[in-house]
């Protein structure tokens, strides 16, 4: 047996991405609200502020040259102040607003030069819309709900009715069909939107302040829904919120929104941890990072104090030597066998033993994904540093007590850095 830290942690190699192309494209996207956009585009070319153009004009410029990209099967979260331009954004991609200039892909078609024709199909077959306000019919049941999308679409009713069956199972409403809306809590209505979007199968889901006026129990369960649901079915999200603890939690990446512009696309973790202005610093400036940081964020890769085969004292020496507190012992490169302290080590050079026969086999595990919120508790009670292993068995790196308040005063140090 061979005693190994992590030699062998290169990289793993991520999915080749650059492949893919995007769903949504959006370019150079600008949307003035009022009488006169063209003096209010020129006050804007000219450098004005957006509060400047409408005290000239009277028109808002709610949207200021806005590109981004969304990748198929991504969350990617709109956020922003009151008034930022995140609803309009929104509803500029499935042109319920008909932006005053730029470019919007939709899988690779123009939606904004779009023809009516047009445009009702790829709004049936691609986007799916979820309001804040649920937007229910009140005097249908919840199944003729679900399928009104389908009954427009002339679909017929026993087909219809099977689909909206089946969604609502999916989104844990099996057997609700018959209820009708006033009946339903304010997060079954959101769930009866949420299975209304997703009957036509589209691509994307467009979600307005979806969970916004959900208590927030509930919309902590719906948060949890989505996120599940996504893992199944892989849907692409755009999901508007003015709540940071919502875009954080949802979001595979986050565009932060200021006066209709984007400040800041990201990850959490980059949005949190790199700040490219004092804007998104302030924005971001009360966030509890254990809930953003996961076990990897925060673990010490393990090195390689030595060969098993050199037996105890080679390893008591070696941990002393470089101040080691313990050491994993890893077979062929994958297996987590267990620790060994230095008191273990200490011993089992005084009784002769070998490592492999005092090896302590209850070593806390994590995943690398695992939030640090979830796992502090088990880390701070451990009595040994814990194990982060992934699900190949492999042995990413080792938490210890203090590696964690490292971890948080580093991150806080890179913010304070960025001011
Ligand atoms: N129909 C409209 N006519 C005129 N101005 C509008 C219209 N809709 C939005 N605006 C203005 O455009 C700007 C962006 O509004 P938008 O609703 O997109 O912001 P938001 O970030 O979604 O805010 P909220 O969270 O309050 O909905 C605001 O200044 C708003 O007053």
């Amino acid at each position: 047996m061979k005693l190994e830290g992590s030699v062998i942690f290169e990289k793993i190699p991520i999915e080749n991405t650059t492949s893919l192309q995007p769903i949504i494209s959006v370019r150079d996207l600008t949307k003035v609200f009022g009488q006169d956009p063209e003096k209010a585009l020129e006050l804007h070319r000219r450098g004005r502020s957006k509060q400047e153009i409408y005290e000239e004009t009277g028109s808002t410029l709610a949207l200021n040259n806005v590109s981004f990209d969304v990748m198929p099967g991504e969350t990617f979260v709109l956020m922003g102040l009151s008034g930022s331009g995140k609803s309009t954004l929104l509803r500029c991609i499935n042109r319920l607003i008909d932006p005053t200039e730029g470019e919007i892909l939709i899988g690779g078609e123009d939606i904004v030069g779009m023809g009516q024709e047009d445009l009702r199909t790829t709004r049936r077959r691609k986007l799916g819309m979820i309001f804040q306000s649920f937007a229910l019919l009140p005097h249908r049941t919840v199944l003729d709900n679900v399928a009104f999308g389908l009954e427009v679409q002339g679909v017929p009713a026993e087909e219809r009715h099977a689909k909206a069956e089946e969604v609502l199972q999916m989104v844990g409403l099996g057997g609700y069909g018959a209820s009708m809306p006033g009946e339903l809590s304010g997060g079954m209505k959101q769930r009866v939107g949420l299975a209304r979007a997703l009957t036509s199968d589209p691509d994307i889901l467009l979600m307005d302040e979806a969970f916004s006026a959900l208590d927030p129990l509930i919309r902590r369960d719906m948060q949890d829904e989505l996120l599940d649901l996504q893992q199944r079915l892989g849907k692409t999200i755009i999901f508007v919120t003015h709540d940071l603890d919502e875009a954080l939690k949802l979001g595979d990446r986050i565009a932060l929104m200021k006066d209709g512009a984007i400040v800041q696309v990201g990850t959490p973790e980059e949005i949190l941890t790199t700040p490219e202005n004092a804007y998104v610093e302030k924005f971001v400036a009360d966030v509890d990072l254990t809930r953003v940081l996961s076990a990897s964020d925060v673990m010490r890769r393990p090195e390689p104090v030595a060969q098993c085969t050199a037996g105890p004292r080679v390893a008591l020496h070696l941990m002393e030597e470089h101040d080691i507190p313990g050491i994993f012992v890893v077979t062929r490169q994958r297996l987590l066998r267990g620790r060994v302290t230095l008191d273990d080590a200490a011993e089992a050079v005084k009784k002769g033993k070998q490592i492999a026969d005092i090896l302590i086999t209850e070593v806390p595990i994590v995943a690398p994904d695992a939030s640090l919120s979830d796992i502090i508790s088990l880390i701070v009670e451990s009595p040994y540093p814990v194990a982060v292993v992934d699900d190949t068995g492999r042995l990413r790196g080792v938490i210890s007590r203090g590696a964690i308040l490292a971890a948080l005063a580093r991150k806080g140090e890179d913010i304070n850095a960025t001011a």
